[in-house]
Order: structure tokens, then sequence, then C-alpha cells
């Protein structure tokens, strides 16, 4: 009897002993599934990882690809400038530079802007023999430091560029050929979407070319550029201007106006 009851309960000593270690191994078996789970999250979002860097990397290399092209462009410009040895003066700027605020030098193309410039650093005339393609910087010296000038090509494609730079601009110097009949227009035109842009920014216009036969007197340039509607809010100014053979002193109204725009950048700064 005592016998049967030993045998009895080491009968289920073992079974629960059976018991555990099935448990044991379903949890095991379950312990591995988990950890395999774990592992796939984790190669899920090691490769989630790596495909955003691919593609920002690409984002990166694109955009990259963009200013380069951009820079290429601008750097073009000043090459071609250099090729023409009218470049001692000048940088081709991608930001103006942080201190010093820039006097914006717009026109229609062919105006005279960079002849007008590069007489105006050197006090020479200094005829341009080449459009500008982008921009053109040049820094002037006067008594009180320095000036720094940015013109901007003339021709349609570059003409966009303007209005971002307004208004970072210290002064507008417009340009204007004033024997150029027929495109005194387009010239009005194109001074107004400037001054839109910008309310407050003082104007200098060049009625430039004065020296040849068909130009237009200032009142005339006056008139066509509709400057009585620039606006009693901005300091206007309007200067004849000439450039004649090259290398001869600049005219006296060129020093004026030079004098005026280091009064004014001087005033505004
Ligand atoms: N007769 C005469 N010719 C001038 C005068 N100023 C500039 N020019 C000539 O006009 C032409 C155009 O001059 P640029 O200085 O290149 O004109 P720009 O406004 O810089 O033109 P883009 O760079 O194309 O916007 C050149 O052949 C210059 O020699 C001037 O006062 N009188
Ligand atoms: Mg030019």
């Amino acid at each position: 009897m005592e016998r049967r009851k030993v045998k009895k309960k080491e009968k289920v000593k073992e079974t629960e002993k059976e018991k555990i270690r099935e448990k044991g191994k379903e949890e095991k078996l379950k312990r591995k599934e988990v950890e395999q789970k774990i592992k796939e999250k984790e190669k899920e979002k090691q490769e989630k990882q790596e495909r955003r860097k691919r593609k920002e990397k690409e984002e990166k290399r694109t955009k990259q690809g963009k200013e380069t092209k951009k820079e290429k462009e601008q750097f073009k410009g000043q090459e071609e400038e250099g090729e023409n040895k009218d470049s001692t003066l000048t940088r081709t700027p991608l930001e103006p530079l942080e201190n010093n605020k820039q006097i914006l030098v717009l026109g229609l193309d062919g105006a005279g802007k960079t002849s007008v410039l590069h007489s105006l650093a050197s006090n020479r005339v200094q005829h341009s023999v080449a459009p500008t393609q982008g921009f053109n910087a040049v820094c002037i010296n006067t008594e009180d430091g320095q000036m720094e000038f940015l013109e901007i090509g003339g021709s349609e494609p570059f003409r966009s560029y303007s209005e971002t730079y307004l208004s970072k601009g210290l002064l507008l110097i417009f340009v204007v050929d004033s024997a150029d009949h027929s495109r005194l227009p387009e010239a009005k035109k194109y001074l107004h979407q400037l001054i839109a842009a910008n309310p407050i920014l003082p104007l200098v216009v060049f009625a430039n070319k004065q020296d040849l036969e068909a130009a237009y007197h200032i009142t005339d340039i006056h008139e066509a550029l509709a400057l009585s509607e620039v606006g009693n809010d901005r300091k206007m100014f309007l200067f004849g201007t000439h450039l004649t053979k090259n290398g001869s002193e600049i005219p006296s109204t060129m020093q004026d106006a030079k004098d005026l725009i280091a009064q004014l950048a001087a005033d505004v700064q």
C-alpha cells in the first residue's frame, strides 16, 4: 500500500517535471521568435536609415550641381570681361559683402553701365568692349573709404536677378542710353519695376551718351522715364553724362555724380 503511494507520488513528480521541461522548451521557442522579430525590425530600421542617407546624398549632389552651374555661368561672364582686359577692379560676387552694402548699377544692355563704372573707378574714360554676362562688381576708393558697386548685366536673362539684390542695395544707379529713343519705353518699364520693388532706395539716373547727336536732353529723359512718378519719399537725382575718348579725364558732371554718390552712400549707411 505504502509502496503504491510512493510510486504514485514519484509518477506525479515525473509528470510535473515533464510539464516544466515542456514549458521551458515553449518559452525558449517564444524567446527565439521574439529575438527573431527584434532582429528583423532592426534590419528594417537600418535599411530605412540607409535609404534616407542615400536620398539626402543624392539631393545634396543635385543642389551642388545646380549651384556649380550657376557659378560657372557667373564666372564665365567674369572670364569674358577678363579677356577684354576690363577686369582689374572687377569680381564676381555670389553674395554681397557682409558689411559693405552695395550700390546697384542697373539699366538696359548697352546703356554704358560698365564703361561708366570703370571710368568712375579710374577717373579716366574707359569704354567697355563687351556686354556684362552676369555680374560685375567694382570697388571704388573715396576719401572716406570704399564703395562697392554691383552691375547686373542688362540683357534679358540677367535682369531677373536685379530684384533679389534690391533689398540689400544702398543706392540705385540707373544708366540709360539717351540716344536710343526706341528703347526708352523699355528702359522706363524696367526702372519702374525696380523702384516698385524697393520704395525708399535713393535713385541716381545717368542720362548717358550725351555726346551723341541724337541724344535726348535730360529734360526729355526725365519725361521719357516718367521720373516725376518716382515718388516724394525717395531721393532722386538726374545727371547728363558722356564718355568720349578712351584715357581722357572724366567730364566734370561724372566727377560731380561720383561725389554725390559717395555722399548719399555715407548718409544711408
Ligand atoms: N558715344 C558713347 N558711347 C558710350 C558711352 N558710354 C558707353 N558707350 C559705349 O556703349 C557700348 C556699351 O557700353 P557698356 O558699358 O558695355 O554697356 P552696359 O550697360 O554695361 O551693357 P551690358 O553689360 O550689356 O548691360 C560700348 O560700346 C561703349 O563704348 C558714352 O557716353 N558715349
Ligand atoms: Mg556691362
